[in-house]
């Protein structure tokens, strides 16, 4: 810890916006005999993303907060969602756990264990990515609160231990630590996802992302999933993606889980027939779902299809324009102000 003026120890803060993917590509290889599939995946980070704040403690353990941005309130207004009237929905769709359900609390207490540091973890989490989503919040806040607690402790941010703590959390948590360090805008993921290669690609991308309000779980995404006889490879995409050519990135994406999400929730092919209506192109469901994304030319473009699927689908789901990011996200170190 640092000495502040007064002589005492004054804590570092570690603050870090984890943000969320999208599965531009996503097809099944095979079944594996652990229940995971093999899977070939292309995923994008974009800029919708949590807060997490972390500092470490004295006192042993893990003590976690969650709170949605801008509240709970107006998340669950602009989902359509009750709480009086529909209790189990309001939970299902915006209650985060904080105990060791959360895999912020998790990944805390495995890097306390693996690494044998003394003390614990103080965290504040923002949430603003819907969680059953698809787009990877618990995994982009796990891996985050990994590097932060490693920069808290001085442990180099290309550990390796760190890559498979990451990996024993989630399948997806590795994609959001990052390889080597290296910060990228687009990565092809196999293995059960764990295995990590960055896209040379330094173009962005923009897209409107929809999220109807349901949240979908992945194991049960998965089980109702069928490996194909004819398995498709992202090689068009990723020319394209490395071309900068919109129609091609567009025409390149695939997502085999798109088939076994809209049969558990239909609602979704309304939000996807409204996406197209709208002008996007390429509008597909993102990873196990339930959020569903588009492409558009520009930011402006983005901005300005996102207010007209507003006014379409609001209340009743969520609609962000968003632009693709690198990944891993920045860490800004902050003096904490009491202590
Ligand atoms: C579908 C994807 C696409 O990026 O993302 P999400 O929709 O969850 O964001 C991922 O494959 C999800 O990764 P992640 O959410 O980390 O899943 P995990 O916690 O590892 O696994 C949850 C469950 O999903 C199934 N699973 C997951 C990954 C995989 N390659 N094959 C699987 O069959 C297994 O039943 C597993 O028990
Ligand atoms: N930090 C977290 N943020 C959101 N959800 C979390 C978190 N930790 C655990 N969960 C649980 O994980 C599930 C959703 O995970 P998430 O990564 O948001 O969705 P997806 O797998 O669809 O991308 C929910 O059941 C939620 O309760």
């Amino acid at each position: 810890m640092q000495p502040s003026r007064s002589g005492l120890t004054s804590p570092l803060i570690a603050l870090t916006r984890p943000p969320a993917k999208l599965n531009l590509f996503l097809e099944l290889l095979r079944r594996r005999e652990d229940g995971y599939h093999e899977i070939d995946t292309i995923m994008v980070p974009i800029d919708w993303s949590d807060t997490l704040r972390l500092r470490r403690i004295e006192r042993c353990g893990i003590n976690l907060s969650v709170n949605w941005s801008p509240s709970i309130e107006i998340v669950a207004a602009r989902l359509g969602i009750d709480a009086k009237s529909e209790p189990d929905r309001f939970d299902q769709v915006l209650a985060i756990p904080t105990d060791g359900r959360n895999l912020v609390h998790q990944a805390l207490g495995r890097f306390l264990d693996h690494f044998d540091v003394s003390g614990g973890f103080q965290c504040e989490l923002v949430k603003s990515i819907p969680a059953g989503a698809g787009m990877g919040g618990a995994s982009s806040d796990a891996a985050a609160a990994l590097r932060c607690a490693a920069q808290l402790h001085g442990i180099p941010l290309n550990h390796p231990d760190l890559s498979r703590l990451a990996s024993d959390l989630g399948s997806d948590v590795p994609f959001f630590l990052g390889i080597d360090g290296q910060s990228c805008l687009a990565a092809r993921a196999t293995g059960r996802g764990e295995k990590v290669a960055p896209i040379g690609f330094s173009s962005q991308i923009d897209v409107v992302v929809v999220f109807p309000a349901i949240s979908l779980s992945t194991a049960r995404v998965y089980s109702q999933a069928t490996v194909p006889s004819d398995i498709e490879t992202p090689d068009r995409l990723i020319d394209a993606l490395q071309g900068g050519k919109l129609e091609g990135i567009a025409g390149g994406i695939l997502n085999r889980l798109q088939g076994p999400a809209l049969k558990i929730a239909s609602q979704i092919e309304e939000i996807l027939e409204s996406m197209w209506r709208c002008g996007l192109i390429g509008c597909q469901l993102t990873g196990s779902g339930s959020a569903c994304f588009g492409f558009v030319p520009s930011r402006v473009d983005s901005v300005r299809a996102a207010e007209w699927l507003r006014s379409q689908l609001e209340p009743g789901a969520i609609v962000t324009s968003a632009r693709s990011v690198p990944v891993p996200s920045l860490i800004e170190l902050h003096q904490s102000a009491s202590h």
